[in-house]
């Protein structure tokens, strides 16, 4: 049977303001996302039986909660090829950490799911259905480094230079409807007047989060010894920036051993995409 692996790559909010506060609840927010060259990996095999089967690391999430099994099962009507899947699901980013772990698992079982089940979608249709999915998804589905805007849904490709990232998670699940929902959030950023610098930037969840969660704040306090740094998303990952690899794996190696850390690069075209155009090639 027909099997393609795929990584669901984490993301980084290099900055994330929030603008205003919609009717619907939703903020309007302005966001550099960048993805990274490490993530989950998942593998997609067609089955005969007519089934969304999701296997591996699924612990802790109810299959029909999994938002890989609302990717699929958001593509069943656009599906040409009449056959269920077997998803094998290796997580390596941790849930709830700011990195987007669910929503790019998400992202790419559509991408895969569109190209396996011959939905013939674009990647604007994809994206359409993925911000059903989550705010996040659409981002992944482009899978650029992109200024985000709207919700998170309106996407302007941005050339931002590849850097080397230590991403720590500090073991504490931040809610990000708690965040967002949070009177002290601070939601009055102005829209960002070009020409502008990263040094006019900051993550407007930041010092709510380190409030709330104490040990975010540590986290941040010990990484800006080393390295320009910030927290992603909502939290509770937090991100310090290296010009190379080997300084960012020593500071690594320095990290208090109760938290979670990787190193990864940046990468202006996500992984997922150049796996699959390789794949497509040899399927040819
Ligand atoms: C905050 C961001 C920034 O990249 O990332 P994370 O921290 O979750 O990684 C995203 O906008 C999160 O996207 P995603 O994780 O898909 O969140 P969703 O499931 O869409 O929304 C979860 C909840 O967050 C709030 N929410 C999310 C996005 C947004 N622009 N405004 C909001 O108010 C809403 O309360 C929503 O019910
Ligand atoms: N396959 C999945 N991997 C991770 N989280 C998932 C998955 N399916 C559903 N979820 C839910 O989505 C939430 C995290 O969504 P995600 O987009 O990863 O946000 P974050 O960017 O905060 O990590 C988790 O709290 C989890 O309950």
């Amino acid at each position: 049977m027909t099997k393609l692996t795929l990584t669901a790559p984490a993301k980084l909010n290099l900055f994330l303001h929030i603008n205003n506060r919609r009717a619907d609840g939703y903020h309007e927010l302005e966001s550099l996302f960048t993805m990274l060259d490490f993530g989950d990996e998942l593998s997609f095999e067609l089955i005969e039986e007519d089934d969304i089967q999701i296997v591996g690391d699924v612990a802790g999430i109810n299959h029909e909660d999994n938002l890989i099994y609302k990717a699929a099962k958001a593509l069943l009507p656009h599906r040409t090829v009449k056959k269920g899947v077997n998803v094998h699901l290796t997580k390596h980013l941790p849930m709830g950490g700011g990195v987007g772990g669910g929503s790019s698992d998400a992202a790419t079982t559509l991408l895969a799911l569109n190209t396996l089940w011959e939905c013939g979608l674009t990647l604007q249709a994809l994206a359409k259905i993925g911000l059903q999915l989550g705010a996040d998804v659409p981002v992944f589905i482009h899978g650029k480094t992109a200024l985000a805007q709207g919700v998170g849904e309106v996407l302007t490709p941005f050339d931002y230079p590849e850097k080397w990232y230590l991403v720590v998670a500090p073991g504490v699940h931040v809610s990000t409807v708690k965040v967002f929902t949070d009177p002290d959030l601070p939601r009055s950023t102005a829209k960002l007047k070009t020409p502008w610098q990263m040094a006019d930037t900051r993550n407007d969840c930041e010092e709510l989060v380190k409030k709330l969660y104490p040990e975010v704040e540590k986290t941040l306090t010990w990484l800006l010894k080393y390295a320009p740094s910030r927290m992603t998303g909502t939290g509770s990952c937090c991100f310090a920036v290296f010009d190379d690899e080997q300084t960012a794996l020593r500071v690594l190696q320095q990290m208090p051993s109760s938290w979670q850390g990787f190193v990864a690069k940046s990468a202006s075209e996500s992984i997922t995409h150049k796996q699959l155009a390789t794949w497509l090639n040899k399927e040819k």
